[in-house]
């Protein structure tokens, strides 16, 4: 599936959103729809370069809930609001509240245009401008991203920076949440061309999809991540090979599973492995990297207490010895998981997870799901059912509590 397109357009009104799509991809900008902000929410990723145009009246979170949840993703993605015709106080309001600007309902339609337009091209020339200055950026740079102190993480850093200025096709092998894609982006933040980076995964794609997704990849795109490479089936992989062999392709990194490392030639065609498999970068697991859990536990826990608003936690003894002990199957994304738990004050459950194999883990999306649901059960159960409290537990307002057990299909008890 392909990651990003330009414009995630947030409204209910199911009319409204798809003439808006026809509308604005009519004038060539990629869309993605939403019918509530929760779905587009889950889907933000701070270093999207896109902007968010979003209606102010909805059922379930309003244009300003979704607005300050933007803004505590990421400040710096452009927020058009869709007011009310002639509200002249909403308007203001949501220029006051941080929107990059305002389109009246029924919108014209060469206003729409050119506001969405001019905002996608403000956020391009942001996200290169921020990619220019990492670029520029010594080694330090480097890792702050790819953070780590071993030996193992020291030469993954000193490759990516060996293999960024060179334009060939890089294979990443690794565990689920090595890395892979924290070393493609820097590949790409690092290298010479200039340009966008976009990534599409493999591993759900039917060759149709695959097809389409590779056409409809932007002439401005510098690097193309294709996610678990190794997952696409045979008549996919024909069409990559097809793909590759075109001129004035972007640089193209994969990725593989730690399996695949171990005989890519097996998951992949022979005409794929020949093509993709030039040069290589091999991301460690955590359990092989020492004191980095540490280091990288630092990392996710600030991030998250930041963006929880809640204090750091304090890291017990107790807590040390478990981590010392944990065979970390689903690597930094799992730590990252083990971090925010902290952060919300619930327990670490590690024992469980150390016996879990690393192949028995869920895609991602499937997994965060699950987390979701269970974090959210948890609490409602340590709360008696009582939503308000339970919401108060988590530190976030009940309807966002409403909403997300609505998303991962929690009934409702009816207790407040
Ligand atoms: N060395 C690192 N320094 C800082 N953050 C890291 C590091 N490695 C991984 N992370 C973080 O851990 C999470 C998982 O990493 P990432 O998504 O890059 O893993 P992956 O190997 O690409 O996963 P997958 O196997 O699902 O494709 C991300 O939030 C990423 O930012």
């Amino acid at each position: 599936m392909k990651q990003s397109s330009q414009v995630y357009l947030v409204d209910d009104d199911t009319d409204f959103r798809e003439a808006t799509c026809e509308l604005l991809e009519g004038a060539g900008l990629t869309v993605e729809p939403f019918c509530n902000g929760a779905e587009m929410l889950q889907k933000l990723d701070p270093e999207w370069p896109g902007v968010v145009l979003c209606d102010v009246r909805m059922a379930d979170l309003d244009g300003f809930g979704v607005l300050k949840a933007t803004q505590d993703i990421a400040s710096d993605i452009p927020f058009v609001m869709i007011t009310g015709h002639g509200d002249v106080r909403m308007a203001i309001s949501s220029i006051k509240a941080g929107a990059y600007d305002f389109i009246e309902k029924p919108p014209q339609p060469d206003v729409l245009i050119s506001t969405i337009s001019r905002a996608v091209g403000a956020r391009k020339l942001l996200v290169e401008n921020k990619r220019l200055r990492r670029r520029t950026q010594n080694k330090s740079g480097l890792s702050a991203t790819l953070v780590g102190q071993s030996q193992a993480i020291r030469e993954i850093r000193a490759q990516v920076l060996r293999l960024a200025a060179l334009p060939m096709t890089v294979c990443i092998f690794g565990e689920p949440g090595t890395g892979k894609s924290v070393a493609a982006r820097a590949l790409h933040d690092y290298g010479e061309g200039k340009g966008e980076f976009e990534m599409i995964g493999c591993a759900a794609a039917s060759p149709e999809e695959f097809r389409s997704d590779l056409a409809a990849i932007a002439p401005e795109t510098a690097t193309l991540y294709l996610r678990a490479v190794d997952r696409l089936d045979p008549k996919a992989q024909a069409i990559l090979v097809e793909y590759l062999k075109t001129p004035g392709i972007p640089r193209v990194i994969v990725s593989m599973s730690a399996e695949a490392a171990k005989a890519p030639e097996k998951n992949l065609t022979d005409d794929l492995y020949f093509l993709a498999n030039v040069a290589r970068l091999d991301m460690p697991a955590i359990r092989e990297r020492g004191r980095d859990v540490f280091f990288l536990l630092e990392v996710f826990l600030r991030s998250a207490s930041q963006r929880f608003s809640q204090r750091l936690p304090s890291v017990t003894k107790d807590m040390i010895r478990q981590f010392e002990r944990h065979d970390w199957p689903g690597n930094a994304r799992e730590l990252q998981n083990v971090a925010e738990r902290m952060v919300m004050g619930l327990p670490i459950g590690l024992a469980a997870r150390a016996r879990q194999r690393s192949d028995a883990l869920l895609p991602y999306e499937e997994a965060m799901r699950q987390f979701e649901r269970t974090l959210l059960s948890q609490s409602l159960r340590e709360t008696g059912g009582r939503k308000g409290e339970a919401a108060e537990l988590l530190s976030i307002p009940r309807k966002r509590l409403y909403l997300r057990m609505k998303a991962v299909g929690l009934s409702d008890t009816g207790q407040d």
